[in-house]
């Protein structure tokens, strides 16, 4: 093949990929099956490895890195990652209710989220470029695990506009990858991981990206850390912003119209938790509003505009399910 047909060989198949990509692993309706996509991949691999001058930082080959890292660099947050308050019980959520209607009236509209028990990430784009992603830290400075966050196959390596932004989300690991993971550590004798919270945190913290890359690590994204440049008006729009630009959300988000609805969302996923492809902790209720979460603003470590509904634990559930499936 020569050059010029090669050049654009490889931005079809860069494009191609990118897309079947997005299909799998976002959408979870692949349109071509995984051998199909592998030999594409295969074949992007080898022009690429004889015209690396078309090789760019956002193919479809670049999800894992070269080097093994001696260890992570620091990142500070442009804008803090906040934690969360919490609410135990129907009271805690009526007097949050409450506090906010005193603050900004009576006109609220609230948005129900699942709280993904996994731990918080920071993703930083360029002009459309995923250039940097950091643990949360201690809410101020993280770790910098880019490597590691460019193997999670739903993070999208270029969103489809040059957007310059941060957005925010939660890295976690589906139940099924802990039981297999769990399982092969057990047969080479190595402890397992209590949970798949502890598992992705584990699996993110790996020097050796080929390992975090074996983890089957995913993301959902729930926030845009300056929301206001993106024109969006409410966490909803922001949400349904982020799913335009190729990221993963999670479909079973809710808009409450009153603080009945957040009691009966709460209720209907308490029944059904045991029935997600991954952990949640709980719920998390957020104005939806964000000129109002302007107007409440933040304490010095969480929002007064959003709180978190906390399931009991259920270390016990845990145990039991090992045993039954192991
Ligand atoms: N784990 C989650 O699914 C989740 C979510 N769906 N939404 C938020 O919104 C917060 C973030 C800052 C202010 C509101 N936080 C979440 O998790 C928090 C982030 C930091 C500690 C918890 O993991």
């Amino acid at each position: 093949m020569d050059r010029s047909n090669a050049e654009s060989r490889v931005k079809e198949l860069q494009e191609l990929l990118s897309r079947y990509n997005y299909e799998y692993h976002v959408l979870d309706k692949p349109s071509v099956p995984d051998v199909e996509y592998d030999k594409l991949l295969h074949e992007l691999k080898q022009l690429e490895e004889e015209y690396p001058e078309f090789l760019t930082p956002d193919s479809p080959t670049q999800r894992i890195g070269g080097s093994v890292l001696e260890q992570f660099s620091k990142v500070n947050h442009k804008t803090p990652m906040l934690s969360l308050g919490n609410a135990f019980n129907e009271q805690d959520l009526r007097d949050f209710d409450k506090r906010v209607r005193k603050a900004v009236g009576d006109k609220i509209s609230y948005i129900c989220e699942l709280k993904i028990d996994g731990l918080a990430v920071s993703l930083r784009y360029e002009k459309g470029l995923f250039v940097q992603g950091a643990t949360r830290g201690d809410g101020s400075v993280g770790e910098d695990i880019t490597a590691n966050l460019k193997t999670i196959r739903s993070i999208p390596l270029r969103l489809n506009k040059p957007f310059s932004l941060e957005v925010r989300g939660e890295a976690f690991m589906p139940r099924s990858s802990f039981l297999q993971l769990n399982k092969e550590k057990e047969e080479r004798e190595e402890l397992p991981f209590a949970n798949p919270r502890n598992a992705a945190a584990g699996s993110l913290r790996q020097l050796d990206p080929r390992i975090a890359s074996s983890r089957n690590l995913d993301l959902f994204l729930y926030g845009i850390g300056e929301l206001g440049e993106t024109g969006a008006e409410t966490q909803s729009g922001g949400l349904d912003l982020l799913s335009e630009l190729g990221f993963k959300t999670n479909k079973e988000r809710r808009k409450c119209e009153s603080i009945e609805e957040v009691l009966q969302y709460v209720e209907e996923w308490t029944e059904k938790r045991a029935e997600l492809e991954y952990d949640i902790d709980g719920i998390v209720i957020k104005v939806d509003s964000l000129s109002q979460q302007e107007e409440l603003g933040t304490t010095v470590k969480s929002p007064r505009w959003a709180i978190a509904f906390k399931f009991p634990a259920e270390e016990v559930v845990t145990v039991i399910r090992d045993i039954e499936l192991s």
